[in-house]
C-alpha cells in the first residue's frame, strides 16, 4: 500500500474516541485521501503518457531536404538499418549518375534544336556533328565539337535505355511533368526532365529492398519498421516464386547497366569536363553541381565494378518521395541521457528511456501535399524545411511558382493552422551550403526578394534576413504564444546535422516531459 494512505490511517487511529474532533478528523482523513488518489491518478495519466511514442512530422516543399534528414536520423539513431540498405541505395545513386548524363545529352540537343543552320541539320550524320556548330551564325562564340567530343557522345546515348531499365526495375513511377513544366529559368536549374519517383504503391524502400541482395535482414537495427501508409492492402505480396524470378532478372539487369557504366565511365568524365559541354550547360541555365543527386564528379567510383556506397554518397542520393513513410527509432539510449538533475528528476526521466519515435516522411511537391492534413492531428512536433538558397529558383511541377514564396505560404500555412496550434514548430533552414555558393557565384539576394533591398549581399546577412522573416510569420500568424526553434543546415554535412539532431531531439523531448508534468 502506499506510505501516503498508511500515514493517514494512522492519523485516523490516534483521534478515535473524541466526538465532534473524531468527525473532524475524519472529514480531514477522507479529503487528504481524496488528494492522494488525484495526485497517483495525475502520475499513472502522466507514466502512461510518456510511454507514448514521440511522433514527429517532417514538412516542406519538394527537394527542400525532408528524405535528407531523416537518413542522418537513420545513422545517428538506427545505423544498423541504415548500413543494411547500402547496397540498394548503389541502384539509385547510378540512377542519379545516369540522370545528370541524360541531362547532359538533352542540353546538347536542345543547342542544336535551337540553331537554324540549314548546314547544320544536312551535314549532320549524328546529333553531335563537329562541323555543324562552326557554321553557326549563333553559337560563333561556342568552340568547335571535336570528333573525340562526338565519339563520346555518341557512346552516351544508349544511357538513355540505361535510365529507363534502372527505372523500371527499382518500380518506377514517373513524373507526369507536361513539357511546359519543364520550362527554362537562367535563375535556377530550368531543365528538369521527368524525375524518377517510387510511388506510394511501391514505396520506396520496399523498391529499395527488390534490388538488394538476398540475404535475411539482421534484427539488430533499431529501425523497426516501415510502413506505407496510403496502400497497405492494396499491394500484394508476391509469391515466392514471382520474388525469386523478379529479382534474378532484377539483379542480371543491375549487372548489366553496371557493366555498361564502368565501360562508359572514361567517356561521361570527358564529356563532363569538356569546356564546350559546360558552355552549353551555362547557356541553358543548366546548374548540376547545385542540383539534387549530382555525381559526375565520382563518376570513376561510382562506376566501378566494386563499388559500394559511402555514407555520403547515400545521403546525396536523390529520390523523390510519394505518399508517406514512417520510420520507428528508440533514440533514448541511456548514455544519450545527461546526469543533470536532482535523483527524483534522474529518476523520472529514466522512465522515458527507450521510448519510441516515429518520424513520417512525406512528399513535397504540390500533388502530394493532401496528405499531409491527417497527419496534424496527432503528432507532438513538425520539422519544416525550408531551403534558403531558393530565393532565384522555380518549383520543378509549377513554373510561375518561386520556391521561396512557396515555402514561406506553407510556413504561413502551418503556423496558422488551429490543430497544430499546440505542436511544436521546429524550422530547418537547409542548404546553406548552396546559398554560400550560389552568393560566391554573384547572384545577388536583392534581385529577387525586394524587401533585402541594399542589405549585405554576404551569407551572414542573408540568413540572418530569412530567419527573422520566418520568425516574423510565426509570431504574426500562431494562435497561442509558441517558440521559435530555427537552424541552419546543410544537411548533406552529417557531422554538423548530428549536433542539430541532437539539440532537436532534446528541445522535443523536454516539451514533452513538461507536458507531462515530469519536470
Ligand atoms: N547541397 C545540399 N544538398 C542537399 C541538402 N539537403 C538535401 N540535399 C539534397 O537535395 C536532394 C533532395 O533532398 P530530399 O531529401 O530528397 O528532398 P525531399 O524534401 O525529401 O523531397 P521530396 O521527397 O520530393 O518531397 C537530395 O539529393 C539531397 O541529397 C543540403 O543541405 N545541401
Ligand atoms: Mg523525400
Amino acid at each position: 500500500m502506499d506510505s501516503r494512505r498508511l500515514s493517514v490511517a494512522h492519523a485516523r487511529d490516534q483521534s478515535s474516541g473524541n466526538g465532534s474532533r473524531e468527525e473532524q478528523s475524519e472529514a480531514y482523513a477522507r479529503q487528504v485521501s481524496s488528494q492522494i488518489d488525484n495526485v497517483l491518478k495525475a502520475e499513472k495519466m502522466a507514466i502512461k503518457k510518456s510511454k507514448k511514442p514521440v511522433k514527429v512530422l517532417l514538412l516542406g516543399q519538394s527537394e527542400s531536404g525532408k528524405t535528407t534528414i531523416i537518413k542522418n536520423f537513420q545513422m545517428a539513431y538506427a545505423y544498423d538499418a541504415f548500413v543494411e540498405e547500402r547496397a540498394a541505395w548503389k541502384t539509385v545513386i547510378r540512377l542519379n549518375l545516369v540522370r545528370s548524363v541524360v541531362i547532359i545529352l538533352d542540353a546538347v540537343q536542345q543547342h542544336f534544336s535551337q540553331s537554324s543552320s540549314p548546314t547544320r541539320r544536312s551535314r549532320s550524320p549524328s546529333l553531335f556533328h563537329t562541323e555543324s556548330v562552326k557554321h553557326s551564325s549563333s553559337y560563333d562564340t561556342i568552340p568547335a565539337f571535336t570528333t573525340e567530343l562526338n565519339r563520346c557522345l555518341d557512346n552516351l546515348t544508349p544511357l538513355r535505355d540505361t535510365k529507363a531499365l534502372l527505372e523500371r526495375r527499382l518500380g518506377a513511377s514517373l513524373d507526369s511533368s507536361s513539357p511546359e513544366e519543364i520550362g527554362h529559368d537562367r535563375g535556377s536549374n530550368p531543365r528538369r526532365p521527368e524525375e524518377f519517383s517510387i510511388n506510394s504503391r511501391v514505396g520506396w524502400r520496399a523498391a529499395l529492398d527488390r534490388v538488394k541482395p538476398r540475404r535475411r535482414m539482421s534484427e539488430s537495427g533499431t529501425l523497426m519498421y516501415t510502413q506505407n501508409h496510403q496502400n497497405r492492402k492494396r499491394s500484394r505480396p508476391s509469391t515466392s516464386s514471382e520474388a525469386t524470378t523478379g529479382t534474378t532478372q532484377t539483379s542480371t539487369d543491375l549487372d548489366e547497366c553496371g557493366t555498361a557504366l564502368s565501360h562508359l565511365a572514361h567517356d561521361i568524365q570527358s564529356v563532363w569536363t569538356d569546356p564546350l559541354i559546360q558552355t552549353i550547360l551555362n547557356r541553358e541555365g543548366i546548374c548540376l553541381e547545385e542540383g539534387p543527386g549530382f555525381f559526375l564528379d565520382d563518376v570513376r567510383r561510382i562506376a566501378s565494378p566494386h563499388y559500394t556506397p559511402t555514407d555520403d554518397d547515400i545521403v546525396r542520393a536523390r529520390l523523390r518521395t510519394m505518399g508517406v513513410q514512417e520510420y520507428h527509432f528508440r533514440p533514448d539510449n541511456p548514455s544519450n541521457v545527461k546526469n543533470n538533475g536532482t535523483a527524483i528528476i534522474r529518476q523520472r526521466r529514466d522512465s522515458y528511456l527507450g521510448r519510441e519515435w516515429i518520424l513520417y516522411d512525406v512528399g513535397g511537391c504540390r500533388a502530394s501535399r493532401q496528405v499531409w492534413p491527417p497527419f496534424f492531428e496527432h503528432i507532438n512536433a513538425i520539422i519544416f524545411l525550408a531551403p534558403i538558397h531558393c530565393f532565384d529558383e522555380r518549383l520543378p511541377e509549377d513554373r510561375r511558382i518561386n520556391r521561396l514564396e512557396d515555402s514561406v505560404s506553407l510556413w504561413t500555412s502551418i503556423c496558422k493552422n488551429k490543430v497544430l496550434k499546440n505542436v511544436q514548430l521546429i524550422l530547418f533552414l537547409n542548404k546553406c551550403d548552396l546559398l554560400r555558393k550560389k552568393i560566391a557565384r554573384g547572384v545577388k539576394v536583392a534581385d529577387y526578394v525586394l524587401t533585402f533591398a541594399d542589405k549585405s549581399n554576404d551569407v551572414k546577412t542573408v540568413a540572418k534576413f530569412f530567419r527573422q522573416e520566418f520568425y516574423e510569420i510565426l509570431r504574426i500568424n500562431s494562435l497561442e504564444r509558441r517558440g521559435f526553434y530555427a537552424y541552419l543546415t546543410s544537411a548533406i554535412d552529417t557531422r554538423a546535422t548530428s549536433m542539430t539532431i541532437i539539440a532537436v531531439r532534446e528541445g522535443i523531448q523536454r516539451k514533452h516531459l513538461k507536458e507531462a508534468e515530469i519536470i
